[in-house]
């Protein structure tokens, strides 16, 4: 079974931010990750984390004003002013709390304006020389437009090439089932070819985004497939409870102990001769 971070933003909502730390460890959960801690002094956060006895797994950069609609600021080049302060800020946050990953935000833009993906090019290249120089991990994530309308980054393989083009080892992927699933399906194959250049995983059920295992997914078998692929990193549970965040726990039970594809020899997809 993987090692699971409870995202404090969408789990434990039963309590103020801060107070949700506490009641992730005391669930069980050895790791925590959310979007933003930033209205909140980094050590009070760090605080927290480290009363609970817990791992940081990630939080994002600030996106600029997310209230007025802003969603990351990589891909507006009017903003880059903006975005370079937002990521020192966020390594500044990184250095306190202790997260091993950073997810820089692109923004609504569109994705084939050209100023937006040169924008997207020069900032993806800052933030990795930043990151690289404070020894913190640089993820970027495609969203699905149905729930992020507009979003510049929104689509795996185009996310693959400009990790490409950065071409530094602690640049990589944030895999989302969720939005892989909405996006493109094929999660397994996916997971499988783009291991290689994953930095974080996060789960939640298709379509409404809840616990794994109430949706069109084997949640379970994926999980199993995570494992064997080797991935030693946290699965982020970004999902909104049903009900109970506590009460909806038991999907991690269901995960134990079930084989995956490839250890059962099956699921290649291959309909090569000879395989009937
Ligand atoms: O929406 C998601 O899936 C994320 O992981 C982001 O961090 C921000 O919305
Ligand atoms: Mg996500």
């Amino acid at each position: 079974m993987p090692r699971f971070a409870a995202n404090l933003t969408m789990m434990f909502n039963e309590y103020a931010f801060l107070d949700r730390f506490q009641a992730a460890a005391d669930a069980g959960f050895e790791a925590v990750e959310y979007l933003f801690p930033y209205d909140h002094p980094a050590e009070v956060v760090a605080a927290r984390l480290q009363a609970a006895g817990l791992k940081q797994a990630l939080f994002n950069m600030p996106p600029g004003d997310w209230s007025k609609g802003d969603r990351g600021l990589a891909a507006l080049p009017h903003r880059s002013k903006e975005f370079r302060t937002a990521v020192d800020l966020g390594i500044r946050y990184a250095g306190v709390i202790g997260t091993p990953l950073l997810h820089m935000m692109a923004g609504i833009a569109d994705a084939s304006d050209a100023s937006a993906v040169r924008s997207y090019r020069d900032a993806l290249r800052f933030a990795a020389d930043r990151t690289g120089e404070a020894g913190v991990g640089l993820v970027i994530e495609p969203i699905n437009r149905r729930d992020m309308p507009g979003y510049f980054l929104n689509d795996f393989d185009r996310a693959l090439a400009f990790l490409a083009e950065i071409d530094q080892p602690h640049v990589r992927l944030q895999f989302d089932i969720y939005h892989r699933q909405i996006l493109h399906g094929d999660v397994i194959m996916a997971l499988r070819s783009m291991m290689a250049h994953i930095g974080h995983i996060q789960i939640a059920a298709v379509p409404g985004r809840n616990e794994p295992g109430t949706g069109e997914l084997d949640d379970a078998q994926i999980c199993a497939e995570i494992d064997a692929l080797g991935y030693t990193g946290f699965v982020g549970c970004e999902y909104r409870p049903q009900g109970g965040t506590v009460d909806g726990l038991g999907w991690r039970a269901a995960c134990q102990g079930v084989p995956s594809l490839s250890a059962s020899g099956t699921g290649t997809g291959s309909d090569k001769a000879g395989t009937r």
